[in-house]
């Protein structure tokens, strides 16, 4: 074997400190935020996204998210040690140096900040770094170790992307982007404590007040229903009053939705059934995913046009009917 010989060669160990690095910004998050900016470009360039823009905010917002999480994991390292889930990471582990980290997370958060500045504009760039501000000094500093709200005030931070995204293309901020703000603000609550269901254990361990280990599964499940009670006509909110959504996108929405409701009722009726848990945290993500999907496909021009063409011929059948 190689190894005992004693000789290796650089570039798996080059590979591997890449890798840690990579992994320093909990990078399977990042699609999904991501998503969410996309989808707000597109609704707030009418489905004429330039895609220049579109590829350099979501280069600066993925910078961000990534300067946050690495941020996270510095500050979380020694409850990331003790819990099973993060004790792998690479901090924890002792594969890369906290200091080390500080310097990659900061040279991120610059990198973003003037790509964000210099391709889009300063708005858009403020709000990237007020992300990792909120999600460093709100959450992860004065409410997760404190409070059982933690992820609700704190999941603020995670509902940012599409503020940055529509200020991007619009270079300021108007109803559309807070609402969906709200929605994602909404939709985090079902998200996290449906998966904080599943490893409450892991959180009770190091003293994290998660809402599952203070107020126990029945609370949470309440909650969760609550939350997804309010998430599901707050994003139908796109369509009306708001006009920034049509019938497409209400249709995905209004299925989407009755599946998010059904899984939250199955997990009230049963709280401590963690497969229910599981199913819900998994389709929060699909949910949120399918949802922005729908907001892009429903912006297009094309659709448009198929919309209206449909709509003509549905009004040329009714008028044809005699005393219609
Ligand atoms: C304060 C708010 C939030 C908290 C506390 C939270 C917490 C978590 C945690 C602990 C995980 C498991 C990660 C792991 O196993 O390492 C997770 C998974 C995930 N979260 Fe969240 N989350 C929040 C908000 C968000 C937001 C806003 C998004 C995107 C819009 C998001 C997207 C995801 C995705 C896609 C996964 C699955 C990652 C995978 O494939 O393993 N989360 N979340
Ligand atoms: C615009 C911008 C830069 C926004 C950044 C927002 C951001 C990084 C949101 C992520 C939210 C999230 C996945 C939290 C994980 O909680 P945790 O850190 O408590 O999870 P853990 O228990 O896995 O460490």
């Amino acid at each position: 074997m190689h190894e005992t010989i004693g000789i290796s060669s650089p570039q798996p160990k080059l590979l591997q400190v890449i890798r840690d690095y990579y992994l320093l910004t909990k990078p399977r998050i990042i699609p999904l935020l991501l998503i969410t900016t996309a989808a707000s470009m597109w609704i707030a360039s009418q489905g004429q996204v330039d895609p220049i823009l579109l590829l350099v905010t979501l280069l600066g917002g993925t910078l961000a998210a990534a300067s946050a999480q690495t941020l996270n994991c510095i500050y979380d390292l020694d409850i990331d040690y003790a819990m099973e889930r993060t004790r792998k990471r690479p901090l924890p582990s002792g594969r890369v140096q906290p200091r080390n980290a500080l310097i990659f997370a900061i040279v991120l958060a610059i990198l973003s900040f003037t790509l964000l500045t210099v391709f889009a504009n300063l708005l858009a760039a403020l709000l990237a770094l007020s992300g990792i501000a909120f999600y460093m000094v709100i959450y992860t500093h004065l409410l997760k170790r404190h409070s059982t709200q933690n992820i609700v005030i704190g999941g603020a931070a995670g509902a940012i992307p599409p503020l940055v995204g529509w200020a991007a293309v619009t270079g300021d901020l108007s109803w559309t982007p807070w609402l969906l703000f709200a929605l994602i603000f909404l939709w985090t609550p079902p998200h996290f404590w449906a998966l904080a269901l599943m490893i409450r254990d892991d959180y009770a361990k190091v003293g994290v007040p998660m809402l599952p280990v203070v107020e126990g599964e029945e609370a949470t499940t309440q909650q969760i229903w609550l939350y997804s009670l309010i998430v599901v006509p707050v994003s139908l909110i796109l369509i009306y009053p708001l006009g920034s959504a049509g019938i497409v996108y209400g249709l995905i929405a209004v299925i989407l939705g009755i599946f998010f409701l059904q899984k939250a009722w199955l997990l009230l009726q049963n709280p401590t059934d963690k497969q229910l848990a599981k199913s819900l945290f998994k389709y929060s993500i699909l949910y949120l995913m399918l949802l922005c999907t729908g907001m892009v496909i429903d912006s297009l021009p094309m659709t448009h046009e198929v919309v209206s063409a449909c709509s003509d011929r549905f009004g040329m059948i009714v008028s044809a009917i005699p005393n219609a």
